[in-house]
């Protein structure tokens, strides 16, 4: 099984190319005496992935809280295409951001079709008593749900899936429905918390190319990730959360290389970093260098 993401479908929510999706400015959130994210100013364009980084601890998830009506920051205001966000988490969905979370959070004995229906509710208009009576507007509302369901089980690579139940998926593929169900609400910004946790190098890759596919579908994505190769191959821009402020924005080669960065989360280079090929061909010169030095004839007479 593949992951459809060859779609050019453009997404019910997309944003508008040139667009300021999300600006966040000044961000504060305080916990009694902890001030777990301080002034911290974010903003996401349409057709942009960017991604927020930071050590355990960092603040991340609680940003992410401010900007899905979870928390109402301490301080400082959250726009989504301009408008400020409403102070509920259901409001702030029906506005267009959807997320994932950290802990995956799905309805584990209901199949995975009715999860990703599940997702859709703040797009259909049917109310309470058109559910109970199952008039004609309730089985039209009905079957396109189920149309757009499949289309997004069919897109996240789940089609053939649709009945299992969600606690029967494998962790990998729990991910790919907590996408799919995102989707469902039809968000014009995505937002996505350590999507390739606890996966194999492969289903990583799956992610990407689906997060790809995400963005070239209208929809802009915000991604926290602990995954450096993920994130950097991934991103249009990073900014790194250190002790709850924003030590730096950029693009992925200036974050990579900021000192501060890497004494304060990187610590060492990552495998695959933008000049590791030089590096390794350089070491590999020295190494010879070396190996010839100690081969050379009287070398032990000079100690
Ligand atoms: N509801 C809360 N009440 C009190 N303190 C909290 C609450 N939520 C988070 N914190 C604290 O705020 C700080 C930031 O936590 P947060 O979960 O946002 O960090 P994070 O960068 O997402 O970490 P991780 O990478 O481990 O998920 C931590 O010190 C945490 O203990």
């Amino acid at each position: 099984m593949t992951t459809d993401t060859t779609t050019k479908d453009t997404a019910p929510g997309a944003t508008t190319p040139g667009q300021t999706v999300l600006d966040a400015r000044g961000v504060t959130m305080r916990f009694g005496g902890l001030t777990a994210v301080r002034n911290v100013d974010l903003t996401v364009n349409s057709g942009e992935i960017v991604g927020l980084i930071g050590p355990n601890g960092a603040g991340k998830t609680t940003f992410f809280n401010c900007l899905t009506g979870l928390y109402v920051p301490t301080e400082g205001e959250v726009r989504y295409k301009g408008n400020v966000l409403p102070p509920k988490s259901f409001k702030v969905t029906a506005a267009g951001i959807a997320r994932t979370f950290q802990n995956i959070r799905l309805f584990a004995n209901m199949t995975v079709l009715e999860n990703v229906l599940v997702g859709r509710h703040t797009r259909t208009k049917e109310g309470f008593w058109s559910a109970i009576l199952r008039g004609p507007g309730f089985h039209r509302a009905e079957a396109a749900s189920r149309k757009r369901a499949t289309e997004l089980l069919e897109f996240v690579g789940l089609a053939d899936k649709a009945e299992h139940l969600a606690r029967n998926l494998p962790y990998g593929e729990q991910r790919k429905l907590e996408i799919a169900r995102a989707l469902a609400s039809e968000p014009g910004l995505l937002l996505l918390d350590e999507p390739t946790a606890g996966m194999n190098p492969q289903e990583t890759r799956a992610t990407e190319e689906l997060v790809f596919a995400i963005r070239d579908m209208g929809i802009a994505v915000l991604v926290i990730e602990h995954d450096m190769r993920f994130i950097f191959n991934l991103c249009d821009r990073v900014a790194v959360l250190v002790q709850g402020e924003k030590l730096i924005e950029g693009d992925s080669a200036t974050v990579q290389g900021d000192e501060r960065v890497i004494a304060a989360y990187l610590g060492e280079p990552f495998e695959g970093a933008p000049g590791d090929e030089e590096a390794a061909e350089v070491e590999t010169a020295e190494a010879n260098a070396e190996t010839t030095t100690d081969a050379a004839p009287g070398k032990e007479n000079d100690r």
